[in-house]
Order: structure tokens, then C-alpha cells, then sequence
């Protein structure tokens, strides 16, 4: 994974899949029970070192993304974080540059001392050839959990503040360009060997407030940890950017980027500049489905991207209700490639 994201085009591409721990197994379950809330499960290293190999010792993925969530962010800021049963993240909304008082960096790196933790002995838990990976959300994103307090269908709360009053806003944006910043190099120097920004809800936003909100702190972010740690390869994953996917790899210096199912392979191979590594895209509800439209889509992203530095990913996270064969099944594909399944 580490050739491909210098820019090697490599006869069979690396794959990871984005949540390839999770629900879908029947081990994570398990472990899950055992460890009460799910924020226990993330800030405690034993269970999420082994939460992170579960999916390795199934299906020999060639990177291990850390076990975590975007939202201890927020939660080491201070914001009140639970997950709750069937409704996913819910926080205590933060609507207004006043309300920015409640936020405090003071416990921050305390807060995330088990993640560090976790990377730490992850460097040697894992195989020497597998990658690992660290992440966090990007500013935007994080931002849209912060003001709504939770997932969204409109992000209408975050939307108005923004352009409502672009200088409060920017003091959110500026305290999480600055926090994760260092967030993604303390992960660097626990032995992260790469890093993706999760940007999930960037599609939302029209051109002129992508620039601002979704290129511009994450340009930022990248030349923070650039400074730092400058051989370390940085992934944006800019979910439903669409068109606006070319000005973001043009100007935020990020060296890979994830693309998102909707953006056609085709497409991408011919517009975004051919020494770029990608990665992507599969349609996690194929992987869900199965069978042969999920061996013929594979073989086509395979194909789309065969002489360029490329990934091999979905375009979204492993849905919960996938068959744990279907991932079986992909793996296999996958490391037969370039003969066909
Ligand atoms: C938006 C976002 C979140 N978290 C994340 C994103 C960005 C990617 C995306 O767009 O999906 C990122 C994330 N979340 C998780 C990881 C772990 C690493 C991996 O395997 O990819 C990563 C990289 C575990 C998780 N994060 C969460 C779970 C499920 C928690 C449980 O076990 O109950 C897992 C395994 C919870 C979570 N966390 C979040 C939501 C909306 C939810 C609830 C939805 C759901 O329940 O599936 C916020």
C-alpha cells in the first residue's frame, strides 16, 4: 500500500475496505457486548488492538486502520458524546460562537492517550507488509456533528451559521484545524504509517463554500502535519465532492485521494492527473448484495484503474448487514487479479 500511495502502479492493487471492523461481524459483536458502550470499545487499547485485527485475520487485508471514531474530537474538546442504540452519534449541539466557551483543549491529548496507545502496539501486532493507517474526520465534517449534534439530513443548523456569520464559524473550523493537526501527527508518531481525513460530508456544500470549508482547512491540516512529517502520505476522502473532486486534489495537497461511489471510474482515470494515486469505489450495498454483479463491478474498477497508482476500497463503509463471505469473496478477486474471477 505504501508503493502505491508513493505512486507505483502495482499489478495487483492494495486493498483496506473503510469499516472493516464493525457489525458485519460476528466477533466485533461479540467483543462489542463485552465492552459495554461502544466509546469504551475505542478507549480501550486491548479491545480495539484486537477490534483491528479481527477483520486482518479473516480476509489478510493490506492495511489495518486504527479502531476509533472521528467523534472522540469532539469528545476530548469536552462536547458530551454518546452512541446510542439504533441512532447512531448523539452530542450536545453547539450552535453559536458563544457556545464555543463549552470547548476546552486542555485534556485533549489526556482524552486520547489510549488511541496513541492503541497505534503503538498495533506497529507490532501487525504483519511487517500490512500498512497502518490513522485517520480523523476532516473540520467540515466534524463541524456538521458538532452543530447538528448528531447525524443530519439537511445540516441546515450547520449551513446557516456558516453563512450566516463566517467568522464565528471560522473560529470552529480554526480550533479543529489546530487540534487535528496535531491529532494526526501524535498518531504519526505512535506509528501511524499514512493517515485519511475523513471528509463524509463534504458533498453537501455548493463550490464556494467547499473552497472555504472543505479545501482550505484541509489544506491547512496537510501542511501542518507536512511540516512535521513530511514523508507520511495523506488520504482525503472528500464523500460526494463530484466535480468539485478536481479542485480539491488540485489545491489541498493531499498525495491520495478516496473516491466515493458515485464518481465513475472512467471519469477519473481521465480527469484527475494520472501519477495521483486513488482509492475506491465500490458500492458498499454490492459488496452487501454479492454474487456476479459483485464480482463484474470489481473487475471494472480493477480495469478502469490497472495503470495507475491505485486502492482497491469501497466507496463508503461496510454496511452492517454484509454477508461476512461476500468480503471472503472480494478478497479472493482481489488477489487473483489481473487473472479474472
Ligand atoms: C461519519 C463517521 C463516523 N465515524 C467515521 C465516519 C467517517 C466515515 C463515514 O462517513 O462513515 C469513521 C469511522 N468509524 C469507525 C471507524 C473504524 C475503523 C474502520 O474499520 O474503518 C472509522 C474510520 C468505527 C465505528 N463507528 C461507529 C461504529 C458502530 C458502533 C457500534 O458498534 O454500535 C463503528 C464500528 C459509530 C458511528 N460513528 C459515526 C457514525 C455516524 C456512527 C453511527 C453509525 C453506525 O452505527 O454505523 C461517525
Amino acid at each position: 500500500m505504501l508503493a502505491a500511495l508513493a505512486g507505483e502502479a502495482r499489478a495487483r492493487p492494495p486493498f483496506w475496505l473503510m469499516r472493516q471492523a464493525g457489525r458485519y461481524l460476528p466477533e466485533y459483536r461479540e467483543l462489542r457486548a463485552k465492552a459495554g458502550s461502544f466509546l469504551d470499545l475505542c478507549y480501550n487499547p486491548d479491545f480495539a488492538v484486537e477490534v483491528t485485527l479481527q477483520p486482518l485475520r479473516r480476509y489478510g487485508m493490506d492495511a489495518a486502520i486504527l479502531f476509533s471514531d472521528i467523534l472522540v474530537v469532539p469528545h476530548a474538546l469536552g462536547q458530551p458524546l454518546a452512541y446510542l442504540e439504533g441512532e447512531g452519534p448523539k452530542l450536545d449541539p453547539i450552535r453559536n460562537v458563544a457556545e464555543l466557551s463549552r470547548l476546552s483543549k486542555d485534556r485533549f491529548h489526556q482524552t486520547l492517550a489510549p488511541v496513541y496507545e492503541t497505534l503503538r502496539r498495533l506497529t507490532t501486532a501487525i504483519p511487517d507488509q500490512t500498512t497502518l493507517i490513522g485517520f480523523a474526520g476532516a473540520p467540515w465534517t466534524i463541524a456538521c456533528y458538532m452543530v447538528e449534534g448528531g447525524g443530519s439530513k439537511e445540516y441546515a443548523h450547520v449551513k446557516r451559521w456558516a453563512y450566516g456569520d463566517p467568522e464565528g464559524f471560522a473560529r470552529l473550523i480554526d480550533l479543529l484545524v489546530e487540534v487535528t493537526a496535531d491529532y494526526l501527527c501524535a498518531q504519526i508518531e505512535a506509528g501511524a504509517e499514512t493517515v485519511q481525513l475523513f471528509d463524509s460530508w463534504a458533498g453537501v456544500l455548493p463550490i464556494g463554500p467547499f473552497r472555504r470549508w472543505v479545501i482550505e482547512p484541509t489544506r491547512r491540516i496537510v501542511a501542518l502535519v507536512k511540516a512535521r512529517h513530511p514523508n507520511t502520505p495523506i488520504i482525503g476522502f472528500p464523500r460526494g465532492a463530484g466535480h468539485a473532486y478536481e479542485d480539491y486534489v488540485a489545491d489541498s495537497g493531499v498525495d491520495a485521494v478516496g473516491l466515493d461511489t458515485t464518481v465513475s471510474p472512467l471519469w477519473a482515470a481521465r480527469n484527475l492527473q494520472t501519477r495521483l494515486p486513488v482509492q475506491g469505489n465500490l458500492d458498499p450495498i454490492m459488496l452487501a448484495a454479492g454474487g456476479k454483479a459483485l464480482a463484474a463491478a470489481t473487475d471494472e474498477i480493477l480495469e478502469a484503474f490497472a495503470n495507475r497508482p491505485f486502492i482497491f476500497n469501497l466507496g463508503h463503509g461496510v454496511i452492517q448487514t454484509t454477508p461476512p463471505e461476500h468480503v471472503a469473496d472480494l478478497a479472493r478477486q482481489l488477489r487473483r487479479w489481473p487473472e479474472r474471477g
